[in-house]
């Protein structure tokens, strides 16, 4: 579980989230939606330990984030951000492999090697483990970040973004790869990600965290706690959940 404990924290000044309280559920994907601006990246930033709050906490698998050292949070959470992008001359193979660092710390394993290949499997990507990262399509790019954020092998799984710039072909399989991960009957991993989307949110989001100009607007499961009028008031904008053949879609009204 991630346990949030009036979590505060300034940036040049400003306020930027302000006394959040709430849960993420160890398992499942927890969309953290709200408008440009509210804090979205800051607060995954924050989860992730790589920004220190003014004040409160956050507890993930019973480990105080902000007192853990690097390595220990590295074990606890793997974070993808939005400025992963570019890695010059560094092959797929071992931009994946390189998720391993926190478990081997500069001495690659067999068992690390393994693990390396069955992730690149995992991720379709066994084909293009030879190719320079930069020489992939963007969709591709982000399978393979992915990937070596899987590979980290960490309970928690940090996404900044993650479906930025991928046409709809791309977003439905990166999403389909995260619901398979969050369920994993074998290896669960809690899965959070920023997500504009709110349609994609709606469709396969199992808890979600709204935040509104550093506020928390909202946290529970999306199905109890996510209505049109919450959304509405989210974004300042009229919006309507509607169901389409099964499926949730948010519209504009
Ligand atoms: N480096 C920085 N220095 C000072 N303020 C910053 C910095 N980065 C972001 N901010 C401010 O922090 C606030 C929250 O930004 P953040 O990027 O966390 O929001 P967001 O919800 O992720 O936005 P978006 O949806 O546009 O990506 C904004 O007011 C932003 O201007």
């Amino acid at each position: 579980m991630i346990e949030v404990e009036n979590l505060t924290l300034a940036r040049g000044g400003a306020a930027v989230l302000r006394d959040l309280t709430f849960r993420i559920p160890a398992r499942g994907i927890t969309a953290v939606i709200g408008p440009n601006g509210a804090g979205k990246s800051t607060l995954l930033h924050t989860l992730a330990g790589l920004m220190r709050p003014d004040a409160g906490s956050v507890t993930i698998a019973g480990t105080d984030i902000h007192r853990a050292r690097e390595d220990e949070r590295a074990l606890i959470l793997s974070l993808l951000t939005q400025s992963a992008g570019t890695v010059p001359r560094l092959n797929v193979r071992d931009l994946v492999g390189f998720g391993r660092w926190p478990h081997h710390r500069g001495r690659p394993t067999q068992a690390d090697a393994r693990l390396t290949d069955e992730v690149l499997e995992r991720f379709d990507l066994t084909d293009l483990g030879g190719r320079e990262v930069e020489e992939l399509s963007g969709g591709q790019k982000q399978r393979a970040f992915l990937a070596m954020a899987y590979a980290q092998a960490t309970p928690w799984m940090l996404l900044d973004e993650p479906l930025a710039a991928l046409d709809p072909k791309y977003t439905r399989d990166i999403m389909e790869r995260l619901r398979a991960i969050a369920s994993d009957p074998d290896d669960p991993r809690g899965v959070v990600l920023v997500l504009h989307d709110l349609s994609i949110a709606a469709d396969h989001a199992d808890w979600c965290v709204a935040l509104k100009d550093g506020r928390l607007h909202c946290a529970g499961p999306w199905r109890d706690s996510m209505t049109s009028d919450r959304l509405s008031a989210l974004y300042d904008t009229p919006l309507r959940m509607v169901s389409v053949e099964g499926r949730t879609v948010v519209m504009d009204t």
